[in-house]
């Protein structure tokens, strides 16, 4: 039995200006003890699917289950599997950090939870925390305690809607190392993230939307395989010059290209000269998930028949 089964989802939102299809036909299972990326641009339908998921947002069509219990019409059992840690800081201000887990607790059902919260509150470098009442502490603080409160039931499917977003590096690290022992014990993980770094380290298989559509669905380690082109880095000293554009990633001063042989990189490098420009820090390197995530979402380089 599948983590996670996701048949034929279909969402079409009523606008005022008239509707909008924000998933069509997403088909994908996520196997016991993955550890699952999902990923896509702003806008692909991440959060809807996982809204779907959740059971906070209804489906048009097609089904979704959790541990074999279908999220509409088994809500309780198919919850009780889930542990979703939202993208959004949603809190009730009035109660301390370990109010707000007990609470969370009694909600699932659970007693005698104080040694799991305990633990919870230590892996999440919460302890000194506990007694804080929940306005007092810093966005990265409210956002420990949102993954603290997804699994106070200890749930086996893990589901993070960009956890990391607005996050210093400390608190990084400590949530991966805590997610991914929770991994190693067997609990399944779903993962959304812009971070394609993060998605690099962690993901064991990917999913990519793109308008709604699953465009790529491999392992992490096949897609980086199947990206054959080499990448050409360098820091340029003026502006990028326009046989570049479109094929270029640029942050700040640093410019990346693609370049499949020597031929090519000689070829870049000849444009640089040509332009009067001048370059530092030359290096190849291969490629990375963030230049197959380009190059999948570019027109036409789908990865699957969408
Ligand atoms: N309640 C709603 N009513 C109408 N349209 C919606 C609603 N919620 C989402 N949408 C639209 O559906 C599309 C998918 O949105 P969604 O939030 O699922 O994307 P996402 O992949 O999570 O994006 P992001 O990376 O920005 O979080 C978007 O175009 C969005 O504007």
């Amino acid at each position: 039995m599948p983590a996670i089964s996701f048949q034929s989802v279909s969402k079409t939102y009523s606008t005022a200006r008239g509707s909008f299809q924000a998933l069509d036909g997403v088909s994908f299972d996520i196997e016991q003890g993955e550890f699952f990326g999902l990923l896509g641009p702003n806008g692909a339908g991440k959060t809807t699917l996982i809204s779907i998921l959740a059971g906070l947002v209804r489906a048009s069509a097609g089904r979704v289950l959790v541990q074999g219990h279908d999220v509409q019409q088994e809500y309780q059992l198919a919850r009780r599997q889930l542990g979703v840690v939202p993208q959004e800081l949603v809190f009730d201000p009035f109660f301390t950090v370990r109010e707000a887990l007990r609470i969370q607790s009694g909600y699932f059902g659970v007693k005698n939870n104080e040694a799991w919260i305990d633990e919870l509150l230590a892996s999440l470098g919460l302890a000194d925390k506990a007694s804080a009442n929940m306005r007092q502490l810093s966005g990265g603080m409210k956002r420990r305690v949102l993954v603290a409160q997804a699994l106070v039931h200890r749930p086996p499917v893990i589901v993070l809607d960009e956890p990391t977003a607005g996050v210093d590096v400390e608190l990084r690290q400590t949530l991966w190392q805590f997610i991914a022992r929770l991994n190693r014990e067997g609990h399944t993980v779903l993962l959304t993230t812009h971070y394609l770094e993060e998605a690099e380290a962690l993901c064991s298989r990917i999913a990519m939307l793109k308008a709604g559509k699953v465009v790529a669905l491999e392992r992490t380690s096949d897609l980086l395989q199947a990206a054959s082109t080499n990448v050409l880095r360098f820091k340029l000293d003026g502006a990028l010059p326009r046989e570049f554009e479109g094929k270029a990633r640029v942050t700040g001063r640093i410019v990346q290209l693609p370049a499949h042989d020597a031929h090519e990189i000689e070829q870049h490098l000849a444009v640089i000269r040509q332009a009067g420009l001048r370059v530092e820090d030359v290096e190849i390197r291969k490629p990375d998930l963030e230049d197959v995530f380009l190059d999948v979402m570019s027109v036409g380089r789908e990865r699957v028949p969408a």
